[in-house]
């Protein structure tokens, strides 16, 4: 791309776009942080290369003149069926961060997911994005205290609902921070803490994040926790991180009502299975009970058509709004969600859908399904 057009949105088409340009200008080791996946780096390919495996079929000759993309999920309403996940650090992609990084949600009618580890108090995001429907992502810290305070603070804030991560009781391999010995600019700190806990720790072995978890955060967490912070919160409590059906189910029984697919962008466990291959044992075992939602390689309106037709209820985005946070901030992440939406509705008028009850399971399939020779 030739320089003067280096920062021209016009010419910013594709979610692909905004991430050229989030790798030309960030600073190495937030961009390492931001992209990376642990270990050999499997699933974070994975996960887009399983949606490249998929094949839509249409059907033609539909009507689809009034294509809506709206939703309801936990008795909010939506616009569209697309949410930013929570990812930590916001505000090294730009000084908008967390609040820019929501007021696009809200701005497109999405929800916005917030990080524990945001560099931007949850109330101060509450302030900065009222329009917006926000959710609270909770790690558990060895301090229950320290957890209990989280959670009330997040309800008096306003959020509507609790994202327990569960996938990351033990922090992945993620050997760039290693490297770089990544650590949070010294200008930035954790939102959400007041005292040394809103800092890194040693990195002299290597990432302080990592330095920061394994002293801070609990390895022992169990289901039984998904049950204590049932008697703490009335917020719906949706479980982020489910790859199998058997924890989908325990899930359940544990209070759950939303279960959120997810392998954490392939940053925890190498060689687990992709979201979107994982999707349909989870579905199917939840059998609608409650909500089932999708994070993971979700780069065009394409994957987000499959993921839905094939049982998702809404699907999440974490990489794409940071390079769009990246691109110009507030802004930028507007623009990405606009063309995620754009790409969702031209997929859905294609394939002969007007509405989300339109699509149907067995419009996506397994390419094998044309290659079985
Ligand atoms: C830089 C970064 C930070 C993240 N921080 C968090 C976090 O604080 N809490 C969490 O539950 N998930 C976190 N995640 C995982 C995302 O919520 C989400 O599962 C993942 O990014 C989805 O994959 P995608 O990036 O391919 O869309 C993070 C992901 C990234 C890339
Ligand atoms: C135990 C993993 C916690 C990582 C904290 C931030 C995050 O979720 C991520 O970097 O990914």
């Amino acid at each position: 791309m030739a320089a003067e057009n280096a920062n021209n949105s016009n010419c910013f088409c594709s979610v692909q776009d905004f991430e050229n340009y989030a790798y030309k200008t960030l600073p190495r080791s937030v961009l390492d942080y931001y992209r990376s996946g642990a270990c050999s780096q499997q699933t974070l390919r994975n996960n887009q290369e399983s949606f490249t495996k998929l094949r839509i079929r249409p059907r033609c000759l539909r009507d689809v003149t009034l294509r809506d993309t709206k939703t309801k999920v936990l008795g909010m309403d939506f616009d569209i069926p697309i949410g930013v996940s929570p990812s930590a650090m916001q505000k090294m992609a730009h000084p908008d961060g967390e609040i820019g990084n929501a007021r696009a949600a809200g701005s497109v009618g999405a929800v916005y997911i917030l990080s524990t580890l945001s560099t931007t108090s949850l109330e101060e995001v509450a302030r900065g994005a009222p329009n917006t429907v926000k959710w609270f992502q909770l790690y558990i810290y060895k301090d229950r205290k320290e957890t209990e305070k989280l959670v009330k603070r997040a309800e008096s804030a306003g959020y509507k609902a609790l994202v327990l991560t569960v996938d990351a009781n033990v922090f992945g391999l993620r050997y760039a921070d290693a490297r770089n010995a990544f650590q949070m600019p010294s200008h930035l700190k954790f939102g959400n803490f007041g005292d040394l806990k809103s800092k890194f720790l040693d990195r002299s072995n290597g990432s302080g994040l990592k330095a920061y978890i394994d002293l801070m955060f609990d390895e022992g967490i169990q289901w039984k926790d998904v049950k204590w912070l049932k008697t703490i919160t009335k917020l719906p409590i949706i479980v982020k991180g489910v790859l199998i059906a058997e924890d989908a189910l325990t899930a359940i029984e544990h209070g759950a009502v939303g279960i959120m697919v997810s392998n954490h962008g392939g940053r925890q466990l190498d060689t687990a299975p992709s979201s979107i291959e994982a999707l349909p044992e989870i579905v199917k075992a939840v059998d609608g009970r409650v909500d089932v939602y999708l994070d993971g390689g979700v780069r065009y309106g394409t994957d987000v058509f499959k993921a839905l037709a094939l049982g998702a209820k809404m699907v999440f985005i974490g990489r794409p709004a940071l390079w769009g946070l990246a691109h110009s901030g507030e802004e930028g992440v507007k623009k990405v969600l606009q063309i995620l939406i754009n790409e969702l509705k031209n997929t859905m008028g294609l394939v002969g859908c007007n509405k989300l009850a339109d699509m149907e399971k067995d419009m996506v399939v397994h390419k094998s399904f044309y290659h079985k020779l």
